[in-house]
């Protein structure tokens, strides 16, 4: 049940703008979506250090470490992903207020679920790459072993398994890790930001 109706939001009085302009750079959302072993993490991580080294401010929110803390409450029934991932989205929107670049890294396997995320960011912030990757694939590069457990019934409502991963109908970018080397993804990746004028 909200209790917004008691609370008052109170006005920064460092405006967003503001620490934009002290950073230099524009502050938004790389919304990394994709099947377990896509390279979701290996990305974020490259381009994280990519930015870092161009001076852009940045963070990677990864759905194995923030299910560690701030989601260890949650498991991976649809209705727990949803939440997973609205939290997610409000948390983004505070970074992105603090003038930061954040890189997100959770499999986010419902459209509805990824457009709610959108709609809480402002326009323009909120740039969602579809790290494509077959099933196949991905259950051969298994590396964390999650498939194997998976197929054999160790793990229930594991995406792509037996429970859905939705793609996509038209995300800002497309990362193929199949076809393409992680260098390659990774400069693919920054050659869409400097082409949107966002680093
Ligand atoms: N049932 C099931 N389904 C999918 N994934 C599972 C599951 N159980 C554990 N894991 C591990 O949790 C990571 C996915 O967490 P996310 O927060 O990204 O998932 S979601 O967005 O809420 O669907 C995922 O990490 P990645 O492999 O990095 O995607 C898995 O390591
Ligand atoms: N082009 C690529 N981009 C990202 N990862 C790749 C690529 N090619 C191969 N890989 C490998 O695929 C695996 C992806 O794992 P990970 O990044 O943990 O995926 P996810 O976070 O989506 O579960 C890693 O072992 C990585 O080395």
């Amino acid at each position: 049940m909200s209790q917004a109706q008691n609370i008052t939001w109170h006005q920064s009085a460092v405006t967003k703008e503001d620490r934009r302009k002290q950073n230099a750079h524009q502050s938004f959302v790389i919304w990394l979506t994709g099947l377990s072993g896509s390279g979701k993490s290996t990305l974020a991580n490259e381009l994280a250090k990519e930015l870092y080294q161009r001076q852009v401010r940045n963070y990677v929110l990864d759905g194995d470490n923030i299910r560690h803390g701030l989601n260890k409450d949650l498991g991976f029934s649809d209705e727990d992903r949803k939440e997973n991932i609205r939290r997610i989205g409000e948390v983004s929107k505070l970074f992105v207020d603090s003038g930061t670049v954040v890189l997100t890294a959770f499999i986010s396997p419902f459209i509805e679920d990824r457009e709610s995320a959108r709609q809480i960011l402002g326009e323009g912030e909120f740039h969602e790459i579809y790290v494509k990757c077959p099933l196949e694939e991905c259950e051969v590069r298994d590396p964390k072993g999650l498939y194997k457990k998976a197929r054999k019934g160790e793990i229930r409502e594991f995406t792509g398994i037996d429970s859905p991963y939705e793609e996509p109908a038209s995300p800002e970018f497309v990362v193929d890790t199949q076809a393409y080397s992680i260098e390659e993804c990774t400069a693919q990746v920054i050659a869409y930001l400097e082409s949107k004028n966002l680093i």
